[in-house]
């Protein structure tokens, strides 16, 4: 069953066409990275399908109220500055908003998720500290752990690996490889093709103002579309620990 489903997308911002006729359907289980060069739309891409910016065609989550698309997916921006001194416990309980008729405490089942979100994000001995007061990465996990106590269907994120170490990068794909295994769905912009060969079950590569490539990563990260999309040479091999890829060169 599709959890999204963006039909003829079109965005232009400032008069300029930043994508066209953009169309594809997330299904429950599906963990697919969102790849493409600096400027080809992926933000602009996230933002029109969740109805932040106009479009025009269709998305299946921009037609929704604001507590319907709250209960459906769960966003997190690649901007991640935390202005406030909110500990950090009460930050990822922000996620369960949604849920709550207006001015309850949270009920039990409400602060097991909340628990849960920040175990898998390797929080626990952060919960009390000022989410202000955490490291850049620190602060992402912490707003990865608030969408995922937002326990939706559907997590999307803008580069949710950036500037994570590459223990926490790694833990992170698990994390959203582990929900989609739950039947769930993650769409995720990333720019670490390595990361998105070894964890996504599929790659959505855009480029030049539309999608070039749709599929298994095995399909999408071939040497003429790493080429011609990012003008980079690239070495693979599958290994018995799963697939490696790394970009070579600028061609
Ligand atoms: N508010 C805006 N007004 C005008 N143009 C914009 C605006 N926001 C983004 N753009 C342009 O739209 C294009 C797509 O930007 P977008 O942020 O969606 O790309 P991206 O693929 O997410 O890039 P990156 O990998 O650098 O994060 C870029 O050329 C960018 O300069």
């Amino acid at each position: 069953m599709s959890v999204l489903s963006v039909r003829n997308l079109s965005v232009t911002l400032r008069d300029r066409p930043v994508l066209r006729d953009v169309s594809f359907e997330i299904g429950k289980g599906e963990f697919v990275g969102l790849l493409g060069p600096n400027g080809a739309g992926k933000t602009s891409l996230m933002r029109a399908a969740l109805g932040l910016i106009p479009a025009t065609g269709s998305s299946s989550l921009a037609t929704m109220n604001a507590s319907e698309r709250a209960h459906t997916v769960a966003w997190m921006p690649q901007s991640r500055e935390i202005a406030w001194p909110i500990p950090v416990e009460r930050l990822v309980a922000l996620g369960r908003l949604p849920h709550l008729p207006q001015g309850r405490r949270l009920p039990a089942a409400d602060q097991a998720l909340v628990d849960q979100a920040i175990s898998r994000m390797g929080l626990d001995s952060f919960r009390k500290r000022a989410a202000s007061r955490l490291s850049g990465g620190e602060q992402a996990r912490a707003l990865i752990a608030r969408a995922l106590a937002q326990d939706t269907p559907l997590l999307m994120a803008d580069e949710p690996s950036a500037g994570l170490d590459p223990s926490h990068q790694i833990s992170t794909m698990e994390v959203f490889a582990s929900l989609a295994a739950e039947g769930r769905a993650a769409l995720v912009s990333l720019h670490d093709l390595g990361l998105a060969a070894r964890h996504c079950t599929r790659l959505i590569l855009l480029a030049e103002g539309g999608i070039m490539a749709d599929g298994r990563p095995a399909e999408v990260l071939t040497p003429d579309l790493m080429a011609r999309a990012f003008g980079i040479s690239v070495w693979h091999e599958t290994t018995a620990q799963g697939p490696i890829f790394q970009p070579l060169e600028v061609l």
